[in-house]
């Protein structure tokens, strides 16, 4: 079912019709997540990807993976309306340009650092009317009453969040919407800490570990079709050549590319998941368990996207 959740460009294809998605990622403290997470949203199908970086920094980025669209921060924060008015991606000027599909805001984001302005990149893009993925320290920087608000608030208009917590950071987002129970509790059973969640926030959760939960708020019931009663999804698939710092990376933006493509949210979190824990498998196959990096994942994606898609 998860192969018939992945888009395959069609004959007609150009560019912006496979999706343009933007990534508010990276930071001078972890400059590397950005491309990364870009390069995972280009590999899994997007056909334009953005990738707005610290001013200054344009040119490393640029240089580092040509292939992406590169700007600085100032530029996307003055180019896009900041109440999220108008139609889907609209830019706030004249400029013609096609449609945002997908936002990933967060992965290499400095939360404690760059405190100030990691919480006020997430709240602009969340204030995009795109669906919006908030990864890594993007999530640290979401912890606080307005950055709950926001979220809801997108949930009520129907528009699609989608939050990717670690362990460390599903207890921060636990905390700020008052979930009881211990971090054992929480371990013991993961897949209602990530529907619990999922429904405190108004969110898809995909909450990562060595299994995966992925949980829907009440709105997305439908979005896992053949699912048992509960909007909640394990996957299992994947080892531990995958517990590397940047496979998260990874992670958040093959999902955003599949949310520019057009695959709702849940399905992208689920189908992100399988892809990324089969690329994690090929990789280990060609090399070593021990040895794998997130670079490596990278390269076997599209053998792993190929084995699901032939499947
Ligand atoms: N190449 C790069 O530039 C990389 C950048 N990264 C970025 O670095 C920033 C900070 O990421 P961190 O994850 O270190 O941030 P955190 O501030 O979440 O640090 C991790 C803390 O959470 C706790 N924790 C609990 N459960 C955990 C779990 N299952 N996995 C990991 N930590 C757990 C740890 O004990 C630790 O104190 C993020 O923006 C992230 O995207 C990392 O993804 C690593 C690679
Ligand atoms: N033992 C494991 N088995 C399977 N998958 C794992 C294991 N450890 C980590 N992972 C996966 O690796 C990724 C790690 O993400 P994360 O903790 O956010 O790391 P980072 O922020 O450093 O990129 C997640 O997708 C997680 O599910």
């Amino acid at each position: 079912m998860v192969a018939s959740w992945l888009p395959v460009p069609a004959r007609d294809a150009h560019k912006y019709r496979r999706g343009r998605a933007l990534l508010v990622a990276g930071s001078r403290a972890y400059p590397g997540a950005a491309v990364l997470a870009a390069r995972a949203a280009q590999r899994m199908g997007a056909g334009y990807v953005e990738l707005a970086v610290p001013d200054g920094l344009e040119a490393s980025f640029a240089v580092a993976a040509p292939s992406l669209v590169v700007r600085g921060r100032h530029d996307w924060q003055s180019r896009w309306r900041a109440d999220g008015a108008g139609p889907a991606g609209a830019p706030a000027n004249d400029v013609e340009e096609p449609p945002l599909r997908a936002i990933c805001v967060g992965p290499g984001f400095d939360a404690q650092g760059d405190a100030d302005e990691s919480r006020s990149l997430v709240l602009q893009a969340l204030s995009c009317p795109v669906p919006v993925l908030v990864d890594g320290g993007g999530l640290t920087a979401l912890c606080d009453a307005e950055g709950l608000r926001l979220v809801r608030r997108r949930f009520e208009r129907g528009l699609d969040t989608v939050l990717t917590p670690h362990a460390g950071e599903a207890a921060r987002l636990a905390a700020c919407v008052g979930l009881e129970g211990s971090a054992a509790e929480a371990e013991d059973a993961p897949d209602r800490r990530a529907l619990d969640l999922a429904r405190a926030w108004g969110a898809v959760v995909c909450l990562k570990g060595p299994d995966t939960y992925v949980a829907a708020p009440a709105r997305s019931q439908e979005a896992f079709p053949g699912a048992s009663a509960l909007p909640v999804r394990a996957m299992r698939w994947g080892g531990p050549e995958l517990a590397k710092a940047g496979t998260g990376d990874v992670l958040a933006g093959m999902i955003a590319g599949l949310m520019a493509q057009g695959t709702p949210a849940s399905r992208a979190a689920f189908a992100g998941a399988c892809v990324h824990a089969l690329a994690g498998s090929e990789a280990a196959r060609r090399g070593s368990v021990v040895s794998v990096i997130p670079e490596d994942v990278l390269d076997a994606l599209p053998a792993a996207l190929n084995a699901l898609l032939m499947s």
